[in-house]
């Protein structure tokens, strides 16, 4: 299957990637117009054939039928006999999703219901701390019990009319000292987030709390309330079932901010913007599951996303949003999509024979503009950008600021394209009043190769909808990529090892074992920390 990709890539690397625009119709065909939102990606050396080659890929590896395993409840996470449904959580009350023959909606729908009943009691101040009306939670959580509804309550933060949230993830105490250190505990509810209720930083940072809520109130454990699907642990840690939000092992970590581990949003900004949310998330799956693949947004994000890793070779993404309150998007698709598609076996126990996932890094433009963007234009790696941008901000009182982020956004995709000509920054340079080899000197310094490549997605404002759109579209992006991939994007043994080897030198740091069987670079390291 990769074979004839190559045919294509060979040929693209002496395309001209604004030569293709000869062609009058090449913004709109190789752009995608669903659910409000544009996303352009004829700025990139994608043409008609190797578009075709990749729908044909597309088709080769089986994705229809693996779309419709997913939707459907079939345990598609082979690894670990799951099913991947977190498109159930944000199903239309009255759908029908089937798990191993029970219909999961119902479930759902009532735990949303309790989600929406505590929010409101949070909101309006009939649960009250022991010092009064709730003013502060803390979000307890790591991974992705942290980095979705952190993004997303950062992201929707015009719509936030309820208690302040906080979100503390490192085990580092520098990050729970720095979090409470400003908050009242008699008006503090804490949130402890965690799928296995097991994951050690989780657990270290909720003990922590607990004891700094002991110190000022009779009964912390009355301002505890848990999210997890592990609810024999929560009643162990002795939350009460009613402050226990749960939910099922068919909901991965990353894709979990749909149901309880999304309470937080929806304490921010009350239950129905969180519907909101969810129905945007929604209308993005409908439109996954049924658009052909040209018309299909999240398909083309991902045939985008293969074409340049996989194909052309580019190992990383750069995504960047020219919108300030998705500055968390980056690390957030940085779990989504790096934890997902970072394998290298793929679901038969085969080595894949191409790369898997793309290096996703990324930060806010224009931000980024003033710091990494140098490399971006002039540097030796070819870097895929993905720019992402609203085309109405929220402050209608700066919208010339607005307008200055929009010319922004567009103008560095305008400049990776074109680039600047050797003859270009020659005449710049005469008109400096430079001649002869100075100015030759000075000139290939100015030169940009341009012919680089990048995709905008537009969407008409950040609403709670809209970023519930935005999530699923990558969402997706990341199962079409994985299924051309052949492997299993819902599993992540690949962080387990680290943790096994923690748990084995905590007593080493703390001085109660001896290192003497690690590894000679392990041991100077330990020497060290305790010599100081
Ligand atoms: O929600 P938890 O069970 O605490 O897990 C938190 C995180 O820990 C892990 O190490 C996984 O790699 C993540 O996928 C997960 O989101």
């Amino acid at each position: 299957m990769w074979n004839k990709l190559k045919t294509y890539t060979d040929a693209a690397l002496d395309l001209s990637i604004p030569a293709l625009f000869e062609d009058a119709g090449r913004a709109q065909d190789f752009s995608v117009c669903a659910a409000d939102m544009l996303f352009d990606y004829s700025k990139t050396s994608l043409t008609d054939d190797s578009r075709a080659c990749l729908v044909n890929m597309l088709g080769e590896s089986g994705f229809e039928a693996r779309r419709k395993a997913m939707f459907s409840g079939e345990h598609i996470n082979e690894t670990e006999g799951r099913a991947v449904l977190h498109t159930a959580l944000r199903a239309a009350a009255g759908a029908e999703i089937f798990e191993d023959g029970e219909n999961v909606v119902p479930g759902v729908r009532e735990t949303l219901d309790r989600m929406r009943a505590f929010a409101d009691a949070l909101r309006d101040g009939s649960f009250q701390g022991q010092g009064g009306a709730i003013t502060d939670v803390v979000n307890i959580g790591i991974g992705g019990s942290d980095l979705g509804p952190a993004m997303a309550c950062l992201a929707l933060k015009p719509y936030h009319d309820g208690p302040r949230t906080h979100f503390v993830s490192n085990v580092d105490g520098a990050h729970i000292h720095d979090i409470l250190q400003g908050l009242n505990p008699e008006t503090t509810l804490i949130l402890v987030a965690s799928k296995t209720f097991t994951t050690i930083e989780t657990m270290t940072n909720a003990q922590t709390a607990r004891d700094w809520m002991a110190l000022s109130v009779s009964d912390p454990g009355a301002q505890f309330a848990a999210l997890s699907s592990n609810l024999t642990s929560t009643a162990g840690w002795g939350i009460p079932a009613e402050r226990v939000f749960g939910f099922e092992d068919w909901v991965g970590g990353r894709y979990s901010l749909w149901g309880p581990i999304g309470l937080t949003i929806m304490i921010a900004m009350g239950a129905d913007k969180f519907e909101e949310f969810l129905s945007g998330a929604r209308a993005m799956d409908d439109h996954f599951r049924t658009a052909a693949p040209l018309d299909n947004m999240p398909v083309m994000l991902a045939l985008t996303g293969i074409w340049h890793n996989q194909g052309l070779g580019y190992g990383t993404r750069a995504v960047l949003p020219y919108d300030q309150r998705l500055s968390r998007l980056p690390a957030y698709l940085q779990q989504l999509e790096m934890e997902s598609n970072g394998k290298s076996v793929r679901m038969d126990g085969s080595d894949t024979p191409v790369h898997t996932g793309p290096v996703v890094w990324g930060e806010p433009g224009t931000n980024g503009q003033h710091a990494f963007y140098q490399l971006i234009h002039q540097g030796t790696r070819v870097i895929p950008c993905e720019f992402l941008l609203a085309v109405e901000g929220h402050e209608a009182d700066l919208k010339h600021q607005h307008e200055l982020l929009v010319a922004n956004c567009l103008a560095q995709s305008e400049a990776l394209m074109l680039g600047r000509s050797l003859d270009v920054a020659r005449e710049l340079m005469a008109a400096k009043g430079l001649d002869g080899d100075e100015l030759e000197r000075q000139a290939r310094h100015r030169v940009f190769p341009g012919n680089r490549p990048s995709t905008t997605l537009l969407y008409p404002k950040l609403t709670p909808h809209m970023l519930g759109q935005i999530i699923a579209l990558y969402e997706h992006r990341v199962f079409v990529e994985g299924v051309m991939l052949g492997i299993n994007s819902y599993d992540q043994w690949g962080v387990e090892l680290g943790k096994q080897l923690a748990v084995a030198l905590q007593p080493i740091v703390s001085g109660e074992m001896p290192a003497d069987d690690k590894d000679g670079s392990t041991r100077q390291l330990v020497d060290f920390i305790r010599g100081n």
